[in-house]
This record gives C-alpha cells, sequence and structure tokens, in this order.
C-alpha cells in the first residue's frame, strides 16, 4: 500500500514537472517567435506604447541609455522594439545592415492613412514599388533641377509672408510698446504662417509650395474650375508624371492606381502643408523655422551676428533671393545647429528587420522594430561640447553636416532611406529664414523676457512647440 502510494506521489510530481516544463516552454517559444535576443540588463519591458515611457519618449530613452547603454531592447507590449542611441550603432544598423533594416513596419493607424502603405515613406523596402516611387520622386520633384524651377513659387511666397508681417505690424492695436510698429506675431504670421492652413486667406498658402500646387491642380482638373490664382505650370509637374505613369505602368513593373497617387499626395502635402492630423503634424520646414528662431529670440546675441551679416550681404537690395544664399555662410550654421539641437523628427522613421540577423554578437529576429534616437546622439555630452547650448559656431569649419555621412547628426536619417525632400526642406528654411531677418527686428511682446519662452515640446513623429512662439516684427529701418 505505502509502495503504491510512494508510486502514485511520484507519478503526480512528475506530471506536474512535464506540465510545468511544457507550460515554460509554451510561454518563452512565444516570446522567442518575436524576438531572439538575450535577455539582460538591457532588456526592458514597457507595459503599452511609447508614451508610457514619459510625456518625451525621446528624453525617458536617453536617460535609460545613459543606464543601460546605446542599444537596448524594449519589449513594447507585443513588439519587440531596439532603440538605439550611439553614432556607432546607428551606422552598425543603417550603414552596415542597410539591407536588413530599411523596412517600415506597417500598424493600421499608417496604412489607414497611406492607401495601405502606399507612399514612399511607408512602404516596404524590398518592394519593387517603392524603388519605383522613390526613384520618380527623385527625378521629379526632389532632384536639385527641380528644387530650383520651383524657385519663383518660393520667393513669391516669401514676399506674401512679408506683406503679411507689414499688415500684421500696421494693423496691431496700441500697446505700451506704442513708439514703434508693433504686433503679436503669432506662430502663423512668423514662421508658420508660410505653410500654414491660412483660415482668412488660404490661396497665397495653397500656392506656397510645389506639390501643394499639384493639389490644387489636381483639384482644377477634376473640377473643371478657372479659378484665378491658380495657374498652371507649363512645366511637366510630379502630378503629370504620376498620371502619365499610370497610363505606362507597364514601363514601372506595377500597376500604379489612383490609390497609390494620392497616398504619394497626401504624404508630400502633409509633410510640408499641414499640422495637427495625421503623424501629429508633419510640418517639418515650418518646425525648424520656428525652432531656429526661437533659438535666435533667446540668444540676443547671435540673433545680432545673423542679422548683421544678411544685411551686411545684401546691402539695400531689397529681398534676399535664392542666388543669393550660397553667400550667407552663418545663417547655413544657424539652420545645422538649429537642426543638431532640434532633432524635430527625433526618433526617425521607424524601420524593421526584413530577417534574422546578427548585430553586435545579438541574434535580431525578423519583424523587430528599431527606433533611431537620433535627438539623443545629437545632444550626447560625449560627443559635442556644450550639448545644451545653441552655438552656430560649432559648424564652422567642420566637415560635419546633416547629409547622411556622419552618423552623429542625422536630423534626415542616413543611407537608403534618408530623407528624399533634404534639399527643398533647407532651401525653403534658408529662404524664409533669411528673409525675415533681412526685414524684421524681432523683439518679445512687453514685458515677457527670454527666460519666458516656453519651450515645451509635444511629442509626435514630428516634434512640435506646445506653445506658438509669440513676437513682435519693427520693419528694419532702411527698407521702409
Ligand atoms: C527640415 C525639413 C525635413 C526634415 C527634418 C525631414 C526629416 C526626415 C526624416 C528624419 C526622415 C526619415 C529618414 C529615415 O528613416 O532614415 C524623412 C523621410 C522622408 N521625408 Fe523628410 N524631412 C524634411 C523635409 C521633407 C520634405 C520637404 C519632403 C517632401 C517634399 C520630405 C519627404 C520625405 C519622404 C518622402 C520620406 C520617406 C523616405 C523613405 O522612406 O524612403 N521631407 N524625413
Amino acid at each position: 500500500m505505502d509502495d503504491m502510494l510512494d508510486y502514485q506521489s511520484i507519478a503526480i510530481m512528475l506530471l506536474f514537472a512535464i506540465i510545468t516544463l511544457l507550460l515554460v516552454m509554451v510561454f518563452n517559444s512565444g516570446l522567442r517567435s518575436r524576438s531572439k535576443l538575450p535577455p539582460g540588463p538591457w532588456r526592458i519591458p514597457v507595459i503599452g506604447n511609447l508614451h508610457h515611457l514619459g510625456e518625451l519618449p525621446h528624453r525617458s530613452l536617453r536617460c535609460l541609455a545613459e543606464k543601460y547603454g546605446p542599444l537596448m531592447h524594449l519589449q513594447l507590449g507585443q513588439i519587440p522594439t531596439i532603440v538605439v542611441s550611439s553614432p556607432e550603432v546607428a551606422s552598425e544598423i543603417m550603414k552596415t545592415h542597410d539591407l536588413e533594416f530599411c523596412n517600415r513596419p506597417s500598424t493600421p493607424v499608417f496604412k489607414k492613412f497611406s492607401y495601405n502603405g502606399s507612399d514612399i515613406a511607408i512602404s516596404k523596402y524590398g518592394e519593387h514599388y517603392w524603388r519605383q516611387m522613390r526613384r520618380l520622386g527623385i527625378l521629379e520633384i526632389f532632384s536639385t533641377k527641380k528644387v530650383q524651377s520651383f524657385r519663383n513659387v518660393r520667393e513669391d511666397e516669401v514676399h506674401v509672408l512679408n506683406q503679411s508681417i507689414i499688415r500684421s505690424c500696421t494693423q496691431a492695436p496700441q500697446t505700451e510698446h506704442n513708439e514703434i510698429y508693433s504686433a503679436s506675431v503669432d506662430e502663423r504670421a512668423t514662421t508658420s504662417c508660410f505653410f500654414d492652413i491660412h483660415e482668412t486667406t488660404p490661396e497665397p498658402i495653397l500656392k506656397a509650395i510645389p506639390v501643394v500646387l499639384f493639389l490644387c491642380i489636381a483639384v482644377w482638373r477634376r473640377t473643371g474650375s478657372n479659378e484665378p490664382g491658380l495657374s498652371l505650370d507649363k512645366e511637366e509637374d510630379f502630378l503629370d508624371v504620376l498620371l502619365k505613369s499610370q497610363k505606362d505602368s507597364a514601363n514601372l513593373g506595377f500597376s500604379l492606381t489612383r490609390d497609390h497617387i494620392k497616398a504619394i499626395l497626401m504624404l508630400i502635402y502633409l509633410v510640408l502643408a499641414l499640422r495637427n492630423i495625421f503623424l501629429d503634424g508633419t510640418d517639418t520646414s515650418a518646425a525648424t523655422l520656428e525652432r531656429a528662431m526661437t533659438e535666435l529670440m533667446r540668444c540676443p546675441s547671435t540673433m545680432k551676428k545673423v542679422q548683421d551679416k544678411v544685411l551686411g550681404i545684401i546691402g539695400n537690395k531689397g529681398n534676399v533671393e535664392e542666388n543669393d544664399l550660397q553667400q550667407l555662410q552663418y545663417l547655413k550654421l544657424v539652420i545645422c545647429e538649429t537642426l543638431r539641437l532640434h532633432c524635430i523628427v527625433p526618433f526617425l522613421l521607424p524601420r524593421e528587420s526584413s530577417k534574422d540577423c546578427k548585430v553586435f554578437g545579438y541574434d535580431i529576429s525578423k519583424n523587430t522594430r528599431f527606433l533611431v534616437n537620433a535627438w539623443a546622439i545629437a545632444r550626447d555630452p560625449k560627443l559635442w561640447e556644450n550639448p545644451e547650448v545653441f552655438m552656430p559656431g560649432r559648424f564652422e569649419g567642420s566637415t560635419i553636416n546633416y547629409k547622411g555621412q556622419h552618423f552623429e547628426f542625422i536630423p534626415f536619417g542616413a543611407i537608403r532611406r534618408m530623407c528624399p525632400g533634404m534639399q527643398l526642406g533647407i532651401v525653403t528654411v534658408e529662404i524664409a529664414l533669411a528673409n525675415i531677418l533681412y526685414h524684421f527686428n524681432w523683439g518679445l511682446p512687453f514685458r515677457m523676457c527670454y527666460e519666458d519662452i516656453d519651450m515645451t515640446e509635444i511629442f509626435g513623429v514630428v516634434l512640435h512647440k506646445k506653445s506658438p512662439v509669440c513676437l513682435e516684427a519693427k520693419p528694419v529701418s532702411f527698407l521702409v
């Protein structure tokens, strides 16, 4: 009897051990099927999503990287996510393992807004579609020739911007600053008015940017309207090219549908024009311009220096034109430093591994997500002297630039999925900044001091300021 009991309890214990073993195996296989990364201090489970790390995840992740190192593995709910926070690791991912990590993850939200992943930024790398669309984009909109061909549109719009600021100056209610032309120049009237959807006078804004113009043309074509002001360019535009390619899909090797075209145009339109909709307002150029003005306001000696240089070089010519930009070297340094200190796409766009591979000895499985904390890298005290201070001079004589070869400074990303709109974005910021510095002296509203400028940001794919910068403009006297 006793023997029987012993056998029974041994059998029960064995059964229990087998069940436990099975449960552990099932549980582990669930995790391993997504990531084969070895456990270690760098593996950080996070319940929920990036927002649960703190209000500004790029800042929280910088703190975590100081503790865990520049290659961290977050388990964001179901999704294994690797966060990269050093130039060496970024180079390993984006350059050495370029091909394995140039996919974009497809999330339901991205898919919804991009006609099932049909735009350039979100489509999968390996696909023939992405290659063709990117090639088409580079040829037809992002190339130097195309960017230059819309020079007049940009210059016209800068003129519209200047006029609207002058109008704000003269129409402003009298304040305690009444001896000067003064106006409370809000975000719209200073920087973003160049790009924003303007409730009162939409037309100049819609004409501001070439691709936005393409959209107007699309609307014009569809409605057959002859609305004044929406003049068609003689030159073939991007929409023409897309429509032509649609007819001639055999050459592309896939069928270019109306949804593809809409997705591409929508992305570009959003990148340039809209705020607070998809991707949290993707007005990258306007956000950069706004940060440049904010930093200059916080640093009066730099403001004076850059303005003196612009006025000195342009003299009483009346306007800064794109031909003049090459001479405005200090202004270029100001923009470089703005992009460093305010990397407005803090994690670049997310990437995903397309197959299993090894990085720094770690096994990374297919479909692991990668975020490159370009914001943290650009503020790393090991790489930059006084990284939190706005010092355009640091780029003087430096070989480091934002063009994707120097991984300590990658505001436009790097290599294969690097931003194709870099040139367009930069020239748009340069011409607008040069002109608003040339035409106006800028000050803060009465009783406000530099320390009062609110630098709080709202997290999104693109970082935006929580509150708009509010400035007073006074036309430069010799131009009045
Ligand atoms: C100052 C302005 C801009 C900044 C800071 C910026 C930044 C970025 C960044 C960081 C990426 C992701 C790169 C990566 O993942 O490695 C990106 C991608 C992209 N940008 Fe920009 N961008 C700017 C202006 C523009 C403009 C003006 C356009 C279009 C007219 C544009 C179109 C795109 C597109 C289509 C992609 C996706 C590329 C791909 O996935 O193949 N960007 N941008």
